[in-house]
């Protein structure tokens, strides 16, 4: 679980994030959505600890970060998977090295071992024979998912996913956004995605957070999110006529 508290973060004059407080709890999908330019991302990298705050508490498991030395930091690096925006693998390695590099950095574990734990999540996502391939020698869909693999390879507490869907099919998307929720439920992980997807929030969103110029202006379930009134939240989400058009009829079938 990761408690945030009052965080504030500017960039010189740029008052970025403006006293986000709020709760992600693990095995569940926790979804960041807002407009371009809300501060989904500086949020986002602040909980990764690559922005330090300049306000606020980020409390992993009990322990706020400010209060850990820095053996407890790289110990907590070590908990954080991360799923890039456009995959970011490693062209020049084959799959199953790119899965194996985080094990390479961070364990001391034997080759056979390192490759017996990739051979494992590649088998979770559902990639059992791309081993020796290439990245660009695989579709888009399978990239995610071998990035999927490489961020839960360290048996990570917190994923965090940034725009996971990007460049992907509606089906594809929806097959990674179920993905990504199965193996939160199963590994009990606090997943944490940042995303436009307005699909991943009717799908997977069991804690969404919309911010709103720095501010967090609304939060809840996907289920909430058809029923509530806060016309920011609705004037963002529902701003197709399709998804419009399911709101009412989710409202009138409720009724
Ligand atoms: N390193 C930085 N230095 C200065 N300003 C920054 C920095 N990073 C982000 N910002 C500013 O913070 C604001 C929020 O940016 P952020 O990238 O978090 O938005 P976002 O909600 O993720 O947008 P998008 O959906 O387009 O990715 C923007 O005005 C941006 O210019």
């Amino acid at each position: 679980m990761i408690v945030v508290e009052d965080l504030h973060k500017s960039f010189g004059d740029a008052y970025v994030l403006k006293g986000i407080s709020t709760t992600f709890e693990k095995g569940k999908t926790n979804l960041i959505i807002g407009q371009s330019g809300s501060g989904k991302t500086v949020f986002l990298k602040s909980l990764l600890g690559l922005f330090i705050p300049d306000q606020g508490k980020i409390i992993y498991d009990g322990k706020p970060y400010f209060d850990m030395d820095d053996d407890e930091k790289i110990e907590l690096r070590q908990k954080m998977g991360m799923v890039f925006q456009g995959s970011a693998l490693f062209d020049s390695m084959t799959v199953e090295e790119n899965v194996m590099f985080p094990l390479k950095m961070f364990s001391k574990k034997p080759m056979d071992e390192m490759r017996e734990r990739a051979d494992f999540v590649l088998k979770r996502v559902n990639l059992p024979d791309a081993h020796k391939k290439y990245p660009a020698e695989i579709s888009g869909g399978m990239q995610k998912r071998v990035a999927i693999a490489r961020a839960i390879v360290n048996k990570p507490k917190y994923l965090f996913c940034d725009e996971p869907n990007s460049g992907l099919d509606p089906n594809t998307a929806i097959i990674i956004d179920n993905l990504i929720h199965e193996i939160t439920r199963e590994y009990d992980i606090t997943t944490i995605i940042n995303t436009h997807d307005m699909n991943s929030v009717m799908e997977i969103g069991e804690k969404i957070v919309f911010l709103k110029n720095g501010v967090k202006e609304w939060e809840g379930t996907k289920d909430e999110i058809f029923k509530t009134d806060n016309e920011a939240v609705t004037n963002f989400v529902y701003s197709s006529e399709l998804f419009k058009k399911v709101r009412q009829m989710y409202i009138e079938e409720k009724n």
